[in-house]
C-alpha cells in the first residue's frame, strides 16, 4: 500500500547549506574557483519546497533482530523523502562542493561495532539504524549533525546536508534480490558502490569475491556510524573469534580478517570531489569493472556530476547497475528523465535490467560504454 502526502519545509532547514559545525565545508573555499559566484547564489536562494513522502512497500528480505532492540523502522517503515525544488532549471544547479575523504579502517575492529544493534536479512548483517540514530542524538555527536536536522524537517534528504544514507532505501532490496537470481559475476571485480549509504551492496559483493570494493557516500557520518560497522559485521571476525582458543591461530585468523578488510576503501563527499581525490590518491588508478549506485538520481540537480563521475571512473569495458524509482515526487527527478540525461550526452548506452511494478514502479538498469576504443 501506498501513501502519499505534502507538507512543507520549515524555513530554517533549507537556510542550512552553509557549513557544517565539525568544519567539514559544504562549499571549500580551496575549490570555490570551481564554483561560479552565480552557483553559489543560486544555492543559497532554494525556494520554500513541498515534500511528498511514500512508504515502502514490504520486501521478501526478512529483518531478524539479533540483539534486543526491536526491528529497525528505517527498513520496513520509513518514509521515503523526496527534497527540495529551487527556481533554476534542472542541470544548471550545482550541488554544495562537500569535500571528499578517505575514512581509515581502525584497527580495533571491535570497538566499531561497540553500541550498535545487529540486525540480518539473509546473507547479511547490518546496524539497526534506529539504534544508531538514538545513540548519535544521545550523545549529541560531534561533526555532522545530520540525524537532527534530518529528525527536526521530518526527511531523510536535505539537499546538500544530508543526502540519505542513514536508512536503506527500497531500491537496494531490489538489487539484493537481483543479485541472488541473476547471475552478476562478482568474483575478481573491481567494484564502486556510489552512493551507498548502508553498503550493502558493495558488502555482496565484498561476499562473493571482488577483489577491491570501495564505498562512497556523501556524509561522513553514514561511513563512520553504518556503511563501516556493516562491513565489519559482515567479515568473518566473529566467526573467527569464536573459533580456536590457540593464540597463534588466533592471530592468523585475525589477520585474515584485516586482509579481506584491505580490500575495501571508504570515502565520504560530494561526487565531484570524491572523483578528484580518487583519481589523484593513485598514480595509476585502475578503473571500476563495476559501479552499484541505488537511489541516487532522485534529484535532477546532480545528474551533470554524477554523469562525469560515471564516465571517468568507469572501465570502457565495466558496466554501472543503477537502481532507480520511476519518479521522486517533489525532487522531480526520476529514470526516465535520467535516461534522457544520459542519451542526450551520448557516452552511454542504457539497458534495462528489470522492472519492479509494485507500489511505486521501479527500474534496474545497465550502462555500458557506447564507444569503447
Ligand atoms: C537516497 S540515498 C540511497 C542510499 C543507498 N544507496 C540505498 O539504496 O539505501 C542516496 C545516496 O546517494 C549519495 N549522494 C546523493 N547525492 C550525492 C552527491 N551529490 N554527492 C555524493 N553523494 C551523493 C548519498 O550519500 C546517499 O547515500
Amino acid at each position: 500500500m501506498t501513501f502519499q502526502f505534502n507538507f512543507t519545509i520549515e524555513d530554517h532547514v533549507e537556510n542550512e547549506l552553509t557549513p557544517l559545525e565539525d568544519g567539514a565545508l559544504t562549499l571549500d573555499s580551496s575549490k570555490e574557483s570551481s564554483v561560479s559566484e552565480s552557483q553559489k547564489g543560486k544555492q543559497r536562494d532554494k525556494k520554500r519546497s513541498t515534500e511528498q513522502f511514500d512508504l515502502p512497500q514490504d520486501h521478501s528480505w526478512e529483518h531478524n533482530s539479533v540483539g534486543n532492540a526491536a526491528p529497525s523502522q528505517d527498513t520496513d517503515n520509513s518514509l521515503d523523502t523526496a527534497s527540495s525544488s529551487s527556481n533554476l532549471e534542472p542541470h544548471e544547479k550545482q550541488p554544495c562542493l562537500r569535500v571528499a575523504k578517505e575514512h581509515a579502517i581502525p584497527k580495533d575492529l571491535k570497538k566499531v561495532l561497540e553500541n550498535k544493534v545487529i540486525e540480518t536479512l539473509p546473507g547479511l548483517q547490518h546496524m539497526n539504524i534506529s539504534v544508531v540514530k538514538t545513540i548519535l542524538l544521545k550523545e549529541n555527536f560531534p561533526g555532522e549533525n545530520i540525524v537532527s536536522k534530518s529528525f527536526s524537517s521530518h526527511s531523510d534528504l536535505i539537499t546538500g546536508v544530508y543526502e540519505g544514507g542513514l536508512k536503506i532505501w527500497e531500491c537496494t532490496f531490489d538489487f539484493l534480490a537481483y543479485f541472488t537470481k541473476a547471475k552478476v559475476k562478482l568474483a575478481g571485480k573491481k567494484v564502486l558502490d556510489l552512493g551507498c549509504g548502508s553498503g550493502l551492496l558493495g558488502i555482496i559483493a565484498f561476499k562473493r569475491g571482488a577483489k577491491e570494493i570501495h564505498f562512497q557516500d556523501y556524509n561522513s557520518m553514514v561511513i563512520d556510524e553504518v556503511t563501516l560497522p556493516n562491513v565489519v559485521a559482515n567479515s568473518s571476525l566473529e566467526d573467527e573469534e569464536n573459533s580456536g582458543n590457540e593464540p597463534d591461530v588466533k592471530r592468523c585468523r585475525k589477520s585474515k580478517v584485516a586482509q579481506e578488510l584491505c580490500k575495501c576503501r571508504f570515502f565520504s563527499g560530494e561526487w565531484s570531489e570524491f572523483c578528484e581525490l580518487i583519481l589523484s590518491s593513485e598514480k595509476l588508478f585502475e578503473k571500476y569493472d563495476l559501479i552499484l549506485t541505488s537511489e541516487t538520481i532522485y534529484n535532477p540537480d546532480y545528474y551533470s556530476t554524477l554523469h562525469q563521475t560515471l564516465h571517468s571512473l568507469l572501465d570502457k569495458n565495466g558496466r554501472v547497475l543503477l537502481a532507480s524509482k520511476a519518479h521522486y515526487f517533489g525532487v522531480g527527478g526520476g529514470i526516465h528523465l535520467f535516461q534522457k540525461f544520459v542519451e542526450e550526452r551520448d557516452v552511454f548506452e542504457t539497458r534495462t535490467l528489470e522492472i519492479i511494478d509494485e507500489g511505486l514502479k521501479r527500474f534496474l538498469i545497465e550502462m555500458t560504454f557506447k564507444y569503447r576504443s
